[in-house]
């Protein structure tokens, strides 16, 4: 069979290009022979010591023998490449390794082992991811390889929650730069900002943030860029987006963050957040230089504010392929996890009535998903939303309420509905409702009391609870009290992790179930939109992966453990969907060999294809290639 290496689309005029101290270089493997032409571009000459610590050197290609004319320091220094002591004797001698290395050379499990042992012995969770961040910046093969092998035990250092401290102490803690820094005080070199890191199709995919809403601890400032850097570690540990093809950026706007404000350390621009027509100009400034450098590339945003990431998401998403991972990519999967839990106790969507407590960007995703979900399955907009209530800080959303958001509004209950309710209580408002879920995602600790879960299970045999605040601390709620207060028969899931309770496996309703198979899929699919039915789709197939129905103390969610095979599920249902709604545009590109490929529209041999495209920590052969005399026209 002839593949297309979809990372790897570059024609003719591309081949053809010299700029950038690169050449583009043809390679035909021997070893996969159903693969027709690798495309491999090498830092040449002079610059390639610095190119080599950006991801301009990328390879694009996913397996065979990648060529290299990096040697010595630079290739040790550059993570892409670098192997350490997993050289090879032959590949020592070539690449100039000789004496910079120990004589023994171990294989990746030896290196897995070691590194693993190291982070072992460090107690507290961010030495531990400062040990992960210091790895994934001298040789991806090992880091990813490593957390995927104990991917339950490290993704919480690596994301929420010790991620957020990671944040926080920003400033503090900073070593080296990663990522790309946008300025709103020089809207006027964004474009020579973005060019560090490539060109036309050198980026698949970007996370970015402008670090006002971080993982439920709210504004960042600068140190933002670190939540658009951990989200791209997912992308590639989920979903194999390969880790040279992606970009995280941070728009500088400002912070209101007093803490930040005073702190002499502080990094970032030391001015309350830009709003209003200022901000929204260089957000547009931004976004048109992202689609013209990189034309393929899928733009997720991550953590934004609540108003900000909602407009955002709605005023670029038919100009680009994007979505916000906070409202869609939360919505997504807590949409699945309730689908599971309805469909195990016996319950339908139709009938059910959700509260959702805190009606942020999370919240209010939730809200519209299920919205989507129950239109999808009979019921009008009308008669979906009426099923949905939302509190917020003030109480319960109701139509006379002048400082709601429009989309808040949509979920308003009637005043006259509430007469003599105590709309500010959760417990009244339950007891009104009798809601089938309750949703959490209001940063608001402990707010599911006792009393709160045991309402609910008064009208519930099994109550479907939620508290997905985060981090750990914020929990509305603990499993093991909803566990304790309904006799282990709520269905639960949270957004950090949690140990079993009395045997039950408590899901953690994380986003990464969702995202990276979405993200996946928008950019194989290389899709010009990414729409509400291709995330309904990836909703549909992640909750018929539930393991719930196999044994009642299995999880809502697949585990972690599965989590690759998941998201080349879910990227596969949101390909299918992409092709059938006309959206999709990988067909309608050449390959370098000429001819177009054609996607296989059964399930299964779109799933083997799919996977066929996705990034794995292994190592590859290196064989050398001469320098090749270039001149350079590009400016690092
Ligand atoms: N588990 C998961 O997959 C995800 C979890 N989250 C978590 O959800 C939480 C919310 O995140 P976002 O929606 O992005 O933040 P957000 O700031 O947009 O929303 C929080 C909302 O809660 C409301 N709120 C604050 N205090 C409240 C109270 N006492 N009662 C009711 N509502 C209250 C706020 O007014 C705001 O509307 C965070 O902790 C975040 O980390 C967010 C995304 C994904
Ligand atoms: C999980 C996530 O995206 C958040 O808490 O913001
Ligand atoms: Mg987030």
């Amino acid at each position: 069979m002839i593949l297309y290496r979809l990372r790897d689309p570059r024609g003719a005029r591309v081949l053809s290009r010299r700029s950038s101290g690169f050449i583009q270089r043809r390679w035909n493997s021997e070893k996969s022979k159903d693969v027709e032409t690798h495309v491999i571009k090498t830092p040449v000459g002079i610059n390639a010591a610095i190119a080599a610590l950006s991801p301009k050197t990328t390879r694009l290609s996913i397996e065979g023998p990648i060529e290299c004319d990096l040697e010595g320091f630079t290739l040790l220094n550059s993570p892409l490449f670098n192997k350490g002591s997993a050289f090879s004797l032959e590949e020592r001698e070539a690449f100039n390794l000789v004496g910079l290395l120990p004589s023994k050379v171990n294989t990746l499990d030896e290196q897995v082992d070691r590194a693993y042992k190291q982070f072992s012995y460090l107690k507290s969770p961010l030495a531990k991811n400062d040990f992960c961040t210091s790895m994934r910046i001298q040789n991806k093969v090992l880091y990813y390889e490593m957390v995927r092998r104990h991917i339950r035990e490290m993704l919480p250092i690596i994301y929420t929650p010790t991620e957020g401290d990671a944040i926080a102490a920003y400033s503090h803690r900073f070593r080296r730069p990663e990522g790309c820094f946008l300025d709103i005080e020089h809207p006027e070199t964004i474009d020579r900002r973005l060019s560090m890191f490539g060109e036309d199709k050198d980026i698949d995919y970007i996370v970015m943030s402008d670090g006002e809403g971080i993982l439920g601890i709210g504004d960042q400032g600068v140190g933002g860029v670190r939540i658009a850097i951990a989200k791209l570690g997912l992308m590639t540990l989920c979903a194999g987006i390969h880790p040279g093809r992606t970009l995280s950026i941070v728009l500088d706007v400002g912070t209101n963050n007093e803490e930040l404000l005073k702190d002499e350390l502080y990094m970032g621009n030391r001015f309350p957040r830009v709003r209003g027509e200022r901000y929204w100009n260089f957000v547009d400034q931004v976004i048109h230089a992202i689609k013209n450098r990189f034309p393929s590339a899928v733009l997720h945003y991550e953590d934004f504010g609540v108003s900000t990431g909602r407009t955002m998401l709605h005023k670029y998403r038919q100009e680009l392929p994007s979505f916000n991972d906070d409202i869609q990519g939360t919505g997504a999967v807590a949409m699945a996890s309730i689908t599971a839990a309805l469909k195990f106790s016996n319950r339908d969507l139709l009938d059910s009535s959700l509260l959702i407590y805190g009606a942020g960007s999370a919240g209010i995703g939730v809200a519209d998903q299920v919205t989507t979900h129950m239109v999808n399955h009979g019921a009008t907009v009308e008669e979906a939303k009426s099923k949905i209530h939302c509190m917020d800080r003030n109480g319960l959303i109701l139509k006379s309420m002048n400082d709601v958001s429009d989309a808040q509004r949509s979920y308003a209950d009637d005043d006259k509905d509430w007469q003599g309710v105590d709309t500010k209580s959760l417990i009244e408002v339950i007891r009104k409702i009798k809601p089938t879920v309750l949703v959490g995602c209001s940063t608001r600790a402990g707010a599911f009391t006792e009393e709160v879960i045991k309402e609910m299970y008064k009208y519930n045999k099994q109550p479907i609870v939620f508290p997905l605040s985060n981090p750990t601390r914020l929990h509305e709620a603990f499993p093991e009290d909803i566990m304790k207060y309904t006799e282990n028969n709520a269905l639960i899931a949270t957004g950090s992790p949690f140990p079993p309770v009395n045997g039950y496996a408590i899901s953690e309703n994380n986003n990464c179930f969702t995202f990276p198979g979405i993200g996946l899929g928008a950019v194989l699919s290389r899709c010009k939109t990414i729409s509400d039915s291709m995330i309904s789709a990836a909703v549909d197939q992640l909750a018929s992966l539930s393991p719930k129905m196999e044994n009642p103390k299995n999880g809502l969610l697949p585990r972690l453990e599965e989590i690759t095979e998941v998201s080349a599920k879910v990227a596969t249902a949101v390909i299918l969907q992409s092709l059938e709604e006309g959206t999709a545009r990988v067909e309608n590109e050449e390959r370098p060999n000429g001819g177009y490929v054609k996607v296989p529209r059964d399930f299964d041999k779109c799933l083997k294809w799919v996977q066929s495209q996705m990034w794995k920590p292994v190592y590859r052969p290196l064989v050398k290639v001469q320098h090749v005399p270039e001149v350079h026209t590009h400016q690092y």
